[in-house]
């Protein structure tokens, strides 16, 4: 079990993440979701000891995690900015984590290396940016880490290595009990996959819960209204709008169906239709409307 406990990680005096507490449990696949600067990194690599926060601490297994050797011996952190040995091949980086890791496994490798189709004698800075992805999730699985942290995982993966990677994980976390904490601005690809989701914003984890019990407690629906609806009167019925076209809203609101529907039709709405909730409705949902200003812009 991994277990944050009131961390706080500041750059200079400046917070980038406040108060973070959570438990990430053993066979489970967390995703960290966020706006861009968010603290979604900071999390990851204070997760994995290589930041020390200021407040809090981080308990692996009940041990802290910073400047536990033993431990950071079964932790992987794959960070955005791909780490290899200058002119490494993968099979000199595999070397190089064989003798770090204990876990590494040498069967692994050789059957991922198959599976990507990645020439182990080439150099890795020849590999294109998928490819150098790929060397690096295929590095990270092979040594066989209990605990996996992969900051913007599918960065430039196309769509069979991103669907082949989510296979992998989610094998992996089932055969090996293990826990993967996954960062990533596609919420789509995390569908189906994760858990559990831990949103960050303004520094702090101000959400996290089960994807199970977040598609439990809220409810998708479309439906027509002859009335020219506000969001005003939507949002004083708890509702928030997804999308609006043509008298047709799709809006999304916490709380049992039955109720959900039962005030729609308060409002004069008709039509309703309930539809599956995705991740990326509820990130929408959560996120506050932009607005900006592109006049005279060119
Ligand atoms: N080395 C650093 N020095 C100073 N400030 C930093 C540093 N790294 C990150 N920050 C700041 O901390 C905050 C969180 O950054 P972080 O990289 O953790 O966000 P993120 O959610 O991973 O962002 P993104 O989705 O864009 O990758 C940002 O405000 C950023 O400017």
């Amino acid at each position: 079990m991994i277990a944050i406990e009131h961390v706080t990680k500041k750059y200079g005096k400046t917070p980038a993440i406040e108060d973070v507490t959570c438990t990430i449990a053993a066979g489970s696949i967390y995703g960290l979701i966020g706006y861009n600067g968010a603290g979604k990194t900071t999390l990851l690599k204070t997760i994995a000891g290589i930041y020390r926060p200021e407040e809090g601490r981080v308990i692996i297994d009940g041990r802290p995690v910073y400047e536990n050797e033993e431990l950071k011996q079964r932790l992987f952190i794959m960070t955005e900015e791909l780490y290899f040995l200058p002119q490494a091949t993968l099979h000199t980086m595999g070397r190089f984590y064989k003798g770090y890791y204990p876990n590494w496994n040498d069967r692994t490798f050789e059957r991922l290396l198959a599976i990507f189709n990645l020439d182990p004698a080439m150099k890795i800075s020849g590999f294109s940016k998928g490819m150098q992805r790929q060397a690096g999730i295929l590095l990270a699985l092979s040594t066989r880490p209990r605990y996996l942290l992969l900051d913007e995982a599918f960065d430039g993966l196309d769509l069979a290595k991103r669907n082949l990677m989510k296979k992998l994980l989610e094998r992996y976390v089932k055969e090996k009990n293990a826990i993967v904490i996954i960062s990533s601005h596609n919420l789509r690809e995390m569908e189906g996959m994760i858990h559990n989701v831990g949103m960050i914003k303004d520094r702090r984890l101000f959400f996290h819960s089960s994807v199970a019990e977040l598609k439990r407690s809220r409810v998708k629906c479309r439906f027509s209204c002859a009335l020219d609806l506000t969001e005003g009167d939507l949002q004083g019925a708890g509702l928030r709008i997804l999308h609006q076209e043509d008298g047709f809203y799709t809006c999304i609101a916490e709380g049992d169906g039955a109720v959900v529907q039962a005030c729609i039709t308060s409002l004069g709405g008709e039509n309703i239709q309930v539809l599956p909730m995705t991740l990326e409705d509820f990130f929408l949902n959560e996120k506050e409307p932009e607005t900006y200003d592109l006049e005279d812009l060119f």
